[in-house]
C-alpha cells in the first residue's frame, strides 16, 4: 500500500517554499510519514484517515494522465487557474485561522482511525465550523483548508480516492465505493458560513450521483479556466453574493385566511438577499431585469443562464441552489413547482428538463407538510393528506392553509371563501364542515353551509328558485333538493349555460366535465411541466363602450373558436338585429313619406290658390311602398313596439326572407337608406349588415367572423362571457425580454354593467380577478342617455361615474386597472365635427397648436405632431389618470383601442399582460417599467 501510494503521490513536502509552488499545490497531497527524529515536546497534529463511505461527494475521474505507471484509475484534478494558485499561496491564514474550510463531523470513536477518518490538512490543523447535519461520523478536511466542491461525480470502481481540484488533497483509506471530490478553484471560500451549506454532505451526495448523467453539467462544472475567472459561485467564494436573511424575516406567503398558526408551523426558510443591483444575477451580478433568470424555489436567488447550472448543480430536487438542497421550498413558490423558465428549457435537453421538473414535483423535500393543511378546522394527519392528494380529483395546487370541504358534494374552498373546486366527495379527512365555512351571508344553505353571494347569483342565473327556500341538499352529481322534500328538483350542471356562468363567476364545475372552453373542468392538476397559471382579466364598461366587441375580437385573435351554440345564437341575433335595422328604416320611411307629402301639398298650394286642386294631389312619393310591403312593414313595427322581435326567430327567416329581399330592393327603402346619416337610432354597424340584408335574412346564412365581430347584442348568458386564451408564440418572440411562459393562460371575463346591480353590489363575485380592464367609448362625449331616474346625462359622465364606482369598490382595492379608451377610429372622425368641450368634464380641452388631421399614426409622428384625435385621447387619458390617482393614490394604465382592429386589441391585452408580469417580478419596478416598455401607453406623454 505504501509503495503504491508513493507512486501515486509525491513525497509529502511541507516546507513553505514548496507550498508556494503552484504545481505542488495543484497535484500533491499531504500524507503522514513515519517520524524518526528527536522527541517532540508539543502535541503533534494528526492526519486521520477518512471513512471513504462517509464522504458524500464525488468528482470527475480520469483514468490516467498523472501517473501513467499506475494501473489504478486515478483522479484527474481540475487545474487551478493562475490567479487561484496565487490566491492560495497568499492565503496561509486560511490554514491557520480556522475559517470554514473543513467538514467536521462528530466522531463516534475518539481515535478516529478505524471507524472514522479525517482528511488532514498539510499543516496538520483541523479547520472550520461544524456541520451539524452530517449524518455519519468521519471528518473531512482540506489540505490547506480553502476548498469546496462544485463538480462532483461518481465512479464505481474498486479503488477509491478523494481528490481536490487544486491538488491540495488528502486521502484516507482506499476502500469502499469510490467517491471523489474534485473542487474547482472558484469554489474557494474566503471563509464564511455559506460554506457549511455548500458542503452539506447530504446535498452533495445527491448531486454527485446525478451529475454523471448531465453532460451539460459536466462542462459547467469542469472548472474551465475562463469560467473560473469570470464567475464565482455565490454561496462560497463571494460571501457577499448571496447571503441569507435572518430566518425570522423569511416571508412565507400564505393566503390571508391562513392564520398565524399555520405560519408558525412553517419552518424558517433562508431567503437570499440580492447581492447586486435590482435585476442582476445573484451569482455573477450581471444583467438587468430583462435578463432571463431562473429562481431558486427555496431562497429565491435568481440566476442568469451562465450561472444557473453552476449554482443549481444537477437539480436533484428541482430548481434549488446547491446549498438549498434538502430544504423545504418557499411555500409561495409551490404553485410554480414543475414549471421552469424558458431559459432552462434552452439550456438542458428536453428529457433532462422533464426529469428535473418531475423530481421537483415528487421529491420528498418539496412535498407539502401535512401539519400545515387544515380541513374544516382540523389539522390533517399524513394519512389524510395522502388520501386527499391521491384521490381521483384532488385539490389543485394545494398549499398550506385552512380549507373547508363539503364531503357530500365535494365542494372545496379556502376557509372564508367561496368554493374554488369540486374534489372527490366522501373523503374521510378533517373535521365537520361549519355553517360559516365560506363566510356566506345569504341565508341560503347548501349541505349546511351558508353560501356566498356569488353562489347565490349563480343559482339564480341558472334558474334554481331560491325564494322561500333556505336549505338545499346538493349531491356530487349536482342534483339538488330542498331540505325536507324528498324529490330531486334538478341538476345544477345540466346545461352548458350553467358551466359558462360558473366559469365566468370563477365557481367550480364538477370534475371530469368539459368546461365551456372545451377543456376538462376541474380535472386533476396538469402533470406536465408546462403547468399553467391562470390570470383573470375582468372587462367592463358603460353600455355600448365596446366590451363585447373587444371580447369577440380577442376570441378571433387568439383563435378561440365560437362554439356551434354561440354561432347559432349570434346568427339569430344578427338576423333579429337586421329586422330591427329594417324597422328603423321603415319608421324613418314613414316619417320621410309624411314630410314629403306635406312638402308636396305645400308646393302645390303655393302654386295653385284653389284648395280644390290641392285636394287632388296624389298621396304617392318616392318614399311610398306598395300594399304588400306596407302590410309587412306595419306588422314589423308592431312587433318592434311590443319588444318581441327576438321571439319571431328563427321562424321569421323561413317566413319573411322574401319580404326582406323585396323591401331592401324597393326604391322607397333605398331612398330612405341614402339618408341614413339623418337617423340617430341606426347604429353604425347597421350599414354593414343592411347592405347584405338579402343574404343575412336567409335560412341558410352562416355568419363569418367579421359578421360576429360587428354583431351587436349580448350573446352569452345575461351579459356574462368568459374565455381562456394564451398569447401566441409569435408574439412572444416579438417581445424578447418576456421571461414568462408563453403558455401562461389568461381568462377574459366580460361583464355587462347591468348585471352588477345597483352600486355594483355584485362586483364582489369577481374578487379574484387579477386586473380590471375598464372600457370607455371615446365618442361618448357628446352623447346623452337617460339615467335610472329619467334624467338625461352625458354618456362620458355616466361612464366616469361607473368607473368611480368600480374603482372605489372595496373588492377591487389594490387591483390593477387598465383603461381601454375605445373607438379611437370614430373619435378621429367625430372630433373634427364636434368639439370635445361638449362634455362639461372636458371643458378645458384647449389644444395649443393647430390640429393636424393628416398626421399619421406612427408613434413617432404621434409624438412630434399629434393629430387632434391623439391630443384628445391623451387629454382624456390624463383626466382619468388624475381621477384614479385621487381615488386610489395608485397609477392607472391606459391604452388606446379600436376594437374592430385585431392588432389593436392584441396590443392592449398584451399591455395588460406586461403589467401583470411586472407586478409578479418586482412590484416596485412597475411604474418605471411601464413608462419604458409600452409605446402604446400614454405613460410617457402624461407624466
Ligand atoms: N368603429 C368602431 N365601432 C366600434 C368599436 N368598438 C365597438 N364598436 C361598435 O360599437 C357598438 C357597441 O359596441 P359593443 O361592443 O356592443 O358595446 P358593449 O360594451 O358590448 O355594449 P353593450 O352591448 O351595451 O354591452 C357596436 O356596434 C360595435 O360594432 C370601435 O373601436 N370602432
Ligand atoms: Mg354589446
Amino acid at each position: 500500500m505504501a509503495k503504491l501510494l508513493s507512486k501515486i503521490l509525491p513525497a509529502a513536502r511541507s516546507t513553505p517554499k514548496e507550498e508556494e509552488n503552484d504545481d505542488y499545490n495543484e497535484y500533491s497531497c499531504s500524507f503522514a510519514v513515519v517520524y524518526s527524529g528527536p522527541p517532540i515536546t508539543h502535541e503533534i497534529p494528526r492526519a486521520v484517515p477518512v471513512d471513504v463511505s462517509q464522504i458524500p461527494i464525488a468528482a470527475k475521474l480520469a483514468s490516467t494522465s498523472l501517473l501513467n505507471d499506475v494501473s489504478l484509475p486515478v483522479i484527474q484534478p481540475i487545474r487551478q487557474s493562475k490567479s487561484s494558485g496565487k490566491k492560495t499561496s497568499k492565503e496561509p491564514k486560511l490554514g491557520t485561522n480556522g475559517v470554514s474550510n473543513s467538514l467536521d463531523v462528530p466522531r463516534e470513536s475518539s481515535d478516529g482511525i478505524d471507524k472514522s477518518s479525517t482528511f488532514g490538512c498539510a499543516d496538520g490543523n483541523e479547520y472550520g465550523p461544524k456541520l451539524p447535519n452530517v449524518p455519519s461520523s468521519g471528518r473531512l478536511e482540506f489540505a490547506n483548508g480553502d476548498n469546496c466542491g462544485t463538480k462532483l461525480s461518481d465512479r464505481k470502481g474498486s479503488s477509491d480516492k478523494k481528490g481536490f481540484c487544486n491538488g491540495r488533497d488528502s486521502s484516507g483509506e482506499l476502500s469502499g465505493r469510490l467517491q471523489v471530490l474534485e473542487f474547482c478553484d472558484d469554489c474557494n471560500d474566503g471563509g464564511s458560513g455559506d460554506f457549511q451549506n455548500y458542503m452539506n454532505p447530504t446535498n452533495c451526495e445527491s448531486i454527485g450521483s446525478d451529475l454523471t448523467s448531465h453532460s451539460v453539467s459536466s462542462d459547467i462544472f469542469s472548472g474551465k479556466e475562463e469560467d473560473c475567472v469570470e464567475s464565482t459561485p455565490c454561496h462560497v467564494k463571494r460571501p457577499s453574493t448571496v447571503t441569507f436573511r435572518d430566518p425570522e424575516s423569511s416571508s412565507v406567503v400564505l393566503e390571508e385566511s391562513d392564520v398565524s398558526e399555520v405560519e408558525s408551523n412553517i419552518p424558517a426558510r433562508q431567503t437570499a438577499v440580492r447581492p447586486g443591483k435590482k435585476g442582476t444575477c445573484y451569482r455573477c451580478l450581471k444583467g438587468n431585469r430583462f435578463t432571463e433568470k431562473e429562481i431558486c424555489i427555496v431562497c429565491g436567488a435568481k440566476y442568469c443562464c451562465k450561472c444557473v447550472l453552476r449554482a443549481m448543480g444537477s437539480m436533484p430536487e428541482g430548481r434549488k441552489c446547491v446549498s438549498c438542497i434538502g430544504q423545504k421550498i418557499d411555500e409561495s413558490k409551490r404553485k410554480t413547482l414543475g414549471k421552469c423558465s424558458r431559459m432552462l428549457k434552452q439550456l438542458l435537453p428536453e428529457l433532462e428538463v422533464e426529469q428535473v421538473m418531475s423530481s421537483e414535483r415528487s421529491c420528498e423535500a418539496n412535498q407539502l407538510p401535512p401539519e400545515l393543511v387544515y380541513v374544516n378546522r382540523q389539522r390533517l394527519s399524513p394519512q389524510e393528506l395522502f388520501l386527499l392528494l391521491t384521490c381521483r380529483y384532488p385539490p389543485k395546487k394545494l398549499k398550506p392553509g385552512f380549507y373547508w370541504y363539503d364531503k357530500v358534494s365535494g365542494f372545496w374552498g379556502k376557509e372564508g371563501k367561496k368554493p374554488c373546486q369540486i374534489i372527490s366527495p366522501q373523503l374521510s379527512i378533517g373535521g365537520h364542515m361549519h355553517q360559516d365555512a365560506s363566510k356566506g351571508n345569504t341565508n341560503i344553505l347548501i349541505n349546511n353551509r351558508e353560501i356566498t353571494k356569488t353562489e347565490l347569483l349563480m343559482l339564480q342565473m341558472i334558474g334554481v328558485k331560491c325564494e322561500g327556500t333556505t336549505h338545499f341538499w346538493v349531491s356530487a352529481d349536482g342534483s339538488y333538493q330542498e331540505e325536507g322534500m324528498n324529490n330531486v328538483k334538478g341538476k345544477i350542471w345540466d346545461t352548458k349555460k350553467a358551466k359558462l356562468i360558473c366559469t365566468a363567476l370563477s365557481l367550480p364545475t364538477p370534475p371530469g366535465s368539459a368546461s365551456p372552453s372545451g377543456e376538462e373542468g376541474n380535472s386533476v392538476a396538469p402533470k406536465s411541466f408546462d403547468q399553467k397559471i391562470l390570470y383573470k382579466l375582468l372587462l367592463v364598461g358603460y353600455g355600448k363602450s365596446g366590451t363585447s366587441t373587444i371580447f369577440k375580437q380577442a376570441k378571433i385573435v387568439y383563435n378561440i373558436p365560437f362554439s356551434e351554440d354561440e354561432r347559432q345564437n349570434i346568427k339569430l341575433m344578427i338576423q333579429s338585429n337586421l329586422y330591427g335595422y329594417l324597422g328603423i328604416l321603415l319608421e324613418e320611411r314613414e316619417r320621410f313619406e309624411e314630410e314629403s307629402l306635406i312638402m308636396k301639398k305645400r308646393h302645390i298650394i303655393d302654386q295653385c290658390s284653389s284648395s280644390d286642386t290641392a285636394g287632388q294631389v296624389g298621396d304617392k312619393t318616392i318614399y311610398s311602398i306598395g300594399p304588400r310591403l306596407k302590410a309587412f312593414s306595419d306588422w314589423l313595427l308592431k312587433i318592434m313596439v311590443s319588444g318581441n322581435l327576438e321571439a319571431i326567430f328563427p321562424a321569421a327567416t323561413r317566413e319573411y326572407a322574401q319580404y326582406v329581399e323585396d323591401l331592401w330592393n324597393d326604391a322607397a327603402i333605398q331612398a330612405t337608406y341614402s339618408r341614413r346619416n339623418e337617423f340617430e337610432s341606426l347604429p353604425r354597424s347597421a350599414t354593414y349588415f343592411l347592405e347584405r340584408a338579402v343574404e343575412i335574412s336567409k335560412k341558410d346564412y352562416e355568419p363569418s367572423d367579421m359578421d360576429i365581430l360587428y354583431a351587436e347584442g349580448i350573446t352569452s348568458s345575461k351579459g356574462l362571457s368568459s374565455m381562456e386564451f394564451s398569447f401566441s408564440k409569435q408574439d412572444e418572440d416579438i417581445y424578447e425580454h418576456d421571461e414568462h411562459d408563453p403558455l401562461q393562460r389568461y381568462q377574459l371575463i366580460r361583464v355587462h354593467p347591468k348585471i352588477l346591480g345597483g352600486n355594483c353590489k355584485w362586483l364582489e363575485m369577481f374578487e379574484d380577478v387579477d386586473m380590471v380592464l375598464f372600457c370607455v367609448s371615446l365618442i361618448d362625449y357628446d352623447e346623452f342617455v337617460e339615467d335610472s331616474n329619467g334624467v338625461s346625462i352625458n354618456k362620458m359622465i355616466a361612464s366616469k361615474n361607473l368607473f368611480e364606482s368600480i374603482v372605489t369598490h372595496p373588492t377591487f382595492e389594490d387591483k390593477k386597472f387598465l383603461l381601454m379608451l375605445n373607438k379611437f377610429d370614430l373619435l378621429e372622425e367625430k372630433i373634427e365635427q364636434v368639439p370635445l368641450t361638449r362634455c362639461e368634464w372636458f371643458h378645458d380641452f384647449n389644444p395649443v397648436i393647430g390640429h393636424n388631421p393628416n398626421a399619421c399614426s406612427t408613434s413617432r409622428s404621434r409624438n412630434t405632431n399629434p393629430s387632434l384625435a391623439q391630443r384628445a385621447f391623451q387629454y382624456i387619458a390624463v383626466k382619468f389618470k388624475r381621477l384614479f390617482r385621487s381615488l386610489t393614490d395608485e397609477k392607472l394604465f391606459v391604452s388606446p383601442v379600436t376594437a374592430l382592429e385585431p392588432d389593436n386589441v392584441n396590443d392592449a391585452l398584451r399591455y395588460a399582460k406586461e403589467i401583470l408580469n411586472w407586478e409578479q417580478e418586482d412590484p416596485i419596478e412597475v411604474s418605471s417599467a411601464s413608462l419604458e416598455a409600452t409605446s402604446a401607453s400614454i405613460e410617457a406623454s402624461s407624466s
